[in-house]
């Protein structure tokens, strides 16, 4: 099996998958300036809080190269200019400004030539996206030793799509099925399709059948029949943001999600690397979120399905609050959320 990256660093440039073609088509994008990675990442090329992170920093880099320069105030300046682009790309998911504040901080400290620097933020790019590799893998083993404690294969729901496409590589939520997988505790994965952008439909099955994992594809209003049905044994979701309290914002859909697997005591886990919790943020409340096109509502591929004249709301996050969140899944451990605070540096 081929592993999956979503961000490739070739030949000078940056080369995407193009999540808006799969799972029918499998193409790279090739990305040369920031401009380019600031369009990628707002029409969803590529998506997935921390594949978007990774995005966002080799964005920076390649908005460092061509800043033409040899002034280091003037190019602090003009890269804060690339930094604040990208930053108005999508608002939720926090590892975006995360990878770009690591961006600026390696610039800022960078002592040396403007050319050095740019060398320093190529690196620092690269870092963050193998820290981000092993981090998922990490989040894996992680999951794998809580769920694995019972003789029988687990069937999980995942929601949307927290799989290798949304990150470095190896997935969160997606990151824990693959253990359970390797180490054959799995008997199969359910995938909500996830409306409107169709992420679970599109491409966490893509990832699942890549993998010969077995996955049966629901739409998003069976998940309370599947729990009552007794066909699900837990549900694993990424996060775009988890707020210190451990509200978590995440794929519209998972807050609903939340409310029934507690209704049928299903444990309900978040899977995520450190980098996206806000310490900044005390509870979820505040937590930034996003409003899409209302065409990703009325239009399915070139078929239209409302009337005109119709009102919409196509907020593209929901916040689940910590006390429907059974534990977060992290690189260093599985913490309940009222436990996240001890990771605050
Ligand atoms: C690894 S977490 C990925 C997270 O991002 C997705 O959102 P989008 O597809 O809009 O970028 C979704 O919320 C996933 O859980």
């Amino acid at each position: 099996m081929t592993p999956i990256y979503p961000v490739i660093w070739r030949d000078d440039r940056v080369l995407l998958i193009d999540q808006t073609l799969l799972p029918t088509q499998y193409a790279l994008v090739e990305i040369n300036d920031y401009q380019d990675m600031v369009k990628a990442i707002k029409t969803m090329i590529v998506r997935g809080a921390p594949a978007i992170g990774v995005a966002a920093a080799y964005g920076m880099y390649l908005g460092a190269r061509e800043i033409n320069t040899q002034q280091r105030d003037t190019f602090l300046t003009q890269l804060e200019i690339v930094a604040q682009k990208l930053r108005e790309t999508r608002p939720t998911a926090v590892n975006l400004f995360w990878a770009i504040s690591q961006m600026l901080k390696t610039a800022s400290e960078s002592l040396g030539t403007v050319e050095e620097i740019k060398h320093n933020l190529l690196i620092t790019a690269q870092n963050i996206q193998k820290q981000d590799l092993q981090t998922c893998q990490n989040i894996g083993n992680n999951g794998l030793e809580i769920l694995a404690n019972k003789p029988e294969k687990l069937t999980i729901l995942t929601h949307c799509n927290a799989g290798a496409l949304a990150t470095a590589g190896y997935g969160t939520a997606l990151g824990v099925i693959r253990s359970l997988w390797t180490a054959k505790r799995l008997a199969g994965v359910y995938a909500d399709e996830t409306r409107p952008r169709l992420q679970g439909a599109k491409l966490t099955a893509w990832e699942c059948v890549q993998e010969g994992i077995p996955v049966t594809v629901i739409t998003d209003n069976m998940a309370a029949h599947c729990m009552k049905k007794g066909l699900i044994d837990a549900v694993i979701v990424g996060a775009d943001r988890i707020a210190a309290n451990g509200d978590t914002a995440n794929k519209i859909g998972t807050y609903g999600l939340a409310v029934i697997s507690k209704m049928h005591q299903v444990p309900f886990y978040v899977a995520a690397p450190l980098s996206t919790v806000d310490f900044e943020l005390e509870t979820g409340e505040k937590i930034p979120i996003e409003e899409r096109h209302p065409s990703e509502i009325y239009q399915v591929g070139h078929t239209r399905l409302c009337p005109e004249g119709v009102n919409y709301y196509n907020p593209a996050f929901d916040v689940t609050p910590a006390e429907l969140i059974t534990a977060i899944i992290t690189e260093e451990k599985v913490v309940k959320p009222i436990d996240l605070l001890a990771f605050k540096e």
